[in-house]
């Protein structure tokens, strides 16, 4: 068969959507298909996806695609290998005798571990954990999810207690179904989505026992064989429908990938993908750099070899913003609209978004921030918070160049762009304008499935170097130049800057996440919030102070499920006391709880107040 008649497949799996493409060697897809599946949303800050419906999702795409594709007069057999790309942290675990999932998958946005992290913040070794995997701990990673399933679902505990529970992220998920699950067993995670767990060493690519013994689980769960993101056996074959018997050969998260897509081969080349969140990657070569700005080291690719690494800038919010104006404010009906809102109006009208839905990301990490919208007026419309809205990934995104320069040392000439976001003129106009260098969106924006489809094309032999990739996808482009003065995007930036700060601590007075968690072996997790808070400040404090001034002015806020504890380092009352003040404390506390407080606030300096206090309430009685 002569080069030009064969293909390969990509399974592209992202956080809204699936897709299956077929590329040619040329690097053009010639048939695709693409479907949604449902977004779970049970409480706030969860969310959660099927399993079943992940791979319904991926096995409908596969068969409508292949049609398209025979219908051209290809024929199927003509598909030499698949490559998959998946929204990487988010996290699975099924039951390894069975081969079912034991609960919802918990996506990468979810926050539901906050008080999981918080409390980990605190455990010896917490600092060290970022030199050996190179991220934050933070609710963004795979562990702490995994380990709010140990703490809280009942099911994953068994399994767990059993030595059946089998742990993956989607790429590991995905490959084990489609090789036809229990029955061949084909348990794999490629090196890149490896990376995002926070069990894996990055510089030797394998688990390593001190961050499995930080998180309790080692050996006690089963976890996927790492393998490289391009590889010829490894992945096993697809087990049925259109593609039965096709092998899969690459596997790749999905920023990898479409880096790979963009072909940023070599160190000091980056690209940002604008979909469901924004990432940007930028390629350091064969070993990693780890960030002291905010930023994560991570795996970029491995063909075999020495992995290439990259520093990443993770927001969490980009396209998903878009569709919050979409589907929960009713602004319009389809996500390209968002584009003509913005622009019937002239500037964002003095608003600025602070889109942290799931707290911010890179470069602030700041868990307790929520999304909150600052400069609304009565002359706010609909088009200044869709400007402000779009914007908001673009301010990230330069806070996150700026601290790339810092850590690289070096400064970025033009900045590639794709993802679902990027089809905004007025998003990429923005952007250039903010980063005051070019932005390069490539014609084909399918560069996410084109990278893994090279993965996999390279493994069974359709490429056989880069050197070979190099027209693809070459012409066609479009260059938004910047065109306004760099003092003005300074000062835009500056008003952000101020924003984000205004957001912080939101969280901490009542929310569903705030509940306390067992661990994997039985240690308590407590809600602690507001570890960001700044040095507390000395107060006066008196019968009408709220309990939460004088709580912050101790160490740290937290509110905790029944019984109060203090301590010198935390202070804990039940929620509904962090509104009321320190008078009415005394009268809600049961006598169990008043002990404990008094016992354990001898240590703090309000003790004696409260001392005071309770001997003037009982003079009054
Ligand atoms: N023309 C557009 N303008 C702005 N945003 C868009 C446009 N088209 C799609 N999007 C946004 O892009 C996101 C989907 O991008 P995609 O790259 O497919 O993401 P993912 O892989 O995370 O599912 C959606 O959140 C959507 O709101
Ligand atoms: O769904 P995306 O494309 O925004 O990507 C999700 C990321 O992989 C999460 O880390």
């Amino acid at each position: 068969m002569q080069p030009s008649d064969t293909f390969v497949g990509s399974i592209d799996q992202g956080t809204t959507s699936t897709r299956f493409l077929i590329f040619n060697r040329e690097g053009e897809p010639v048939a695709s298909h693409q479907v949604e599946f449902s977004q779970i949303y049970p409480n706030p800050g969860w969310h959660e996806h099927d399993p079943l419906e992940i791979v319904t999702s991926v096995e409908t795409c596969i068969e409508e695609a292949v049609q398209k594709f025979e219908a051209q007069g290809h024929t199927r057999s003509s598909i030499q290998s698949i490559g998959i790309t998946n929204q990487r942290e988010t996290t699975i675990v099924w039951d390894r005798e069975t081969g079912e999932p034991l609960y919802n998958a918990i996506v990468w946005t979810d926050t539901r571990s906050q008080a999981i992290v918080a409390d980990l913040k605190q455990k010896p070794g917490a600092a060290q954990l970022q030199k050996l995997c190179g991220l934050p701990l933070s609710t963004y990673s795979s562990a702490t999810k995994l380990l709010w399933m140990l703490a809280n679902v009942p099911r994953v505990k068994d399994a767990f207690d059993r030595g059946t529970l089998a742990f993956g992220t989607v790429d590991a998920w995905l490959v084990y179904r489609l090789n036809g699950g229990v029955a061949a067993n084909v348990f794999v995670s490629d090196s890149t989505n490896a990376s995002r767990t926070m069990f894996v060493n990055l510089e030797s690519l394998r688990y390593d026992e001190a961050l499995l013994d930080f998180f309790g689980i080692r050996g006690k769960v089963h976890l996927p064989r790492i393998v490289p993101s391009s590889d010829a056996t490894a992945y096993g074959v697809i087990a049925s429908g259109a593609l039965e018997r096709v092998p899969i050969m690459g596997c790749l998260g999905d920023q990898s990938a479409a880096l790979v897509g963009q072909k940023g081969f070599s160190p000091g080349m980056a690209k940002n993908t604008y979909g469901t969140g924004c990432f940007l990657l930028y390629n350091v070569g064969d070993k990693p750099v780890f960030s002291t700005h905010g930023l994560l080291a991570t795996v970029a690719y491995h063909f075999g070899g020495k992995p290439v690494y990259a520093l990443e800038g993770s927001i969490a919010v980009a396209g998903s913003g878009i569709k919050f104006l979409q589907n929960n404010l009713n602004f319009f009906r389809e996500s390209k609209e968002v584009n003509d809102l913005a622009y019937s109006v002239e500037d964002n009208g003095g608003c600025v978004f602070v889109t942290a839905f799931s707290g911010l990301f890179a470069p602030y990490w700041i868990d307790d921030a929520k999304g909150t919208i600052f400069g609304i007026t009565q002359y706010t419309q609909k088009g200044h918070i869709a400007r402000a809205t779009l914007e908001a990934t673009c301010f990230q995104t330069k806070a996150i160049l700026d601290a790339m320069e810092k850590d690289s040392g070096h400064t970025l000439s033009e900045l590639a762009v794709d993802g679902g976001m990027s089809n905004s003129d007025l998003a990429m106009q923005t952007q250039a304008d903010l980063i005051s260098i070019p932005v390069y969106r490539p014609k084909m924006r399918e560069t996410t499935a084109l990278g893994a489809a090279i993965a996999a094309g390279l493994a069974v032999g359709l490429w056989r170097n880069f050197a070979e990739l190099r027209d693809i996808n070459r012409s066609g482009g479009v260059v938004f130049e910047p065109q306004v003065p760099r003092q003005e995007s300074a000062t835009k930036f500056g008003q952000w800057e101020k924003a984000v700060q205004m957001s912080r601590g939101w969280v901490g007075s009542k929310s569903t996440e705030q509940e306390e968690a067992v661990g994997p072996n039985n240690e308590t997790y407590a809600p602690v919030k507001n570890h960001d808070l700044p040095p507390p400040k000395a107060i006066q404090i008196s019968d009408n102070s709220l309990i939460s001034d004088v709580v912050k002015s101790s160490t740290y806020t937290t509110a905790v499920k029944g019984r109060a504890r203090v301590s010198v380092k935390e202070i804990k009352v039940p929620p509904p006391l962090v509104q009321t003040t320190l008078g009415s404390v005394l009268g809600d506390l049961d006598d169990a709880d008043e002990e404990d407080l008094f016992l354990e606030l001898r240590k703090v300096e309000i003790l004696q107040r409260l001392r005071k206090l309770r001997k003037r309430q009982s003079n009054c009685y």
